[in-house]
């Protein structure tokens, strides 16, 4: 891919080729991931999140010795500080920052899917990206949370790469390939009800092409999917989700644990 969007909840990664940028990074989700961490971890210097410096949460001969650190307030204001974040992006995000659902903010690609849309932070951020003539199919059932995408894809000169589909998700994606779109599209994001992920997933791995990307997010689930006492509906579909792509044949796949982790599918 010439450029690429990978984008979850709480971090948003944009690879353009040789350029990255990083908007946003969350800062409780790793600590909070983490919150119930067994005494055989071993706790290296302190464990407030008030903290000024990342603390090391776990460096368990377990884990090779690797550190895992949290994103404390003030290491995720230094990345914020350092990434290039494009004006328009900044300008959305602030004005998201205020709303109700402000954090579930995440994504993004080429000819691309997006399923969750909201205010449109991952959309734009796919769309600015995107070459005059790609486009990006973008999946979501709020109108009022449309609207405020709709916006800032105008503000930004963006809206002609983007056809929005307002309705449930599984039912746009039905009708693209009904409509004849399937292996034609070279990546999805994954970002809406997190019950259907195993529905989406099915869908989107038709429309996409042969070493076209999936990309689903919050596949860590603020860490319940890892806690067995655990199980309300949400985290036992993903728990599930996460087992069925663990053993799926169709596609390579890689977690990766920022944010509220996520799993990138490549079609075989
Ligand atoms: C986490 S937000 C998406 C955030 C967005 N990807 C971003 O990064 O800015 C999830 C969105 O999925 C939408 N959604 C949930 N279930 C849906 C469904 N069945 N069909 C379409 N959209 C759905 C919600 O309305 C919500 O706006």
């Amino acid at each position: 891919m010439a450029s690429s969007l990978v984008v979850n909840r709480f971090a948003f990664f944009v690879f353009r080729e040789t350029k990255k940028t990083v908007s946003k990074l969350h800062s409780s989700s790793l600590s909070a991931s983490f919150r119930g961490c067994k005494s055989n971890y071993r706790f290296a210097r302190n464990c407030s999140v008030s903290s000024a410096d990342a603390f090391i949460v776990a460096d368990d001969d377990k884990y090779g010795n690797k550190q895992i650190i949290s994103v404390t307030p003030r290491l995720y204001d230094y990345m914020l500080r350092n990434v290039r974040e494009p004006e328009i992006l900044r300008q959305l995000r602030e004005e998201t920052a205020g709303m109700r659902g402000c954090q579930m903010q995440i994504l993004g690609a080429k000819r691309c899917i997006e399923v969750g849309v909201y205010t449109g932070y991952s959309s734009l951020a796919i769309a600015l990206v995107l070459p005059e003539s790609g486009c990006l199919v973008a999946c979501e059932r709020d109108g009022r949370s449309l609207e405020v995408a709709k916006k800032y894809h105008n503000k930004a000169g963006v809206s002609h790469k983007v056809n929005i589909k307002h309705g449930l998700a599984a039912d746009s994606l039905k009708s693209l390939i009904l409509n004849g779109e399937s292996s034609s599209y070279d990546f999805a994001f994954v970002d809406a009800e997190k019950k259907m992920y195993q529905e989406y997933f099915e869908l989107l791995l038709q429309l996409v092409r042969v070493g076209g990307v999936i990309v689903i997010d919050n596949v860590l689930w603020h860490g319940k999917v890892a806690d067995p006492m655990v199980n309300d509906a949400k985290t036992v579909s993903i728990r599930n989700f996460n087992k069925n792509l663990m053993e799926d044949e169709r596609v390579n796949i890689s977690m990766v644990p920022i944010g509220d982790g996520m799993t990138i599918c490549r079609k075989l």
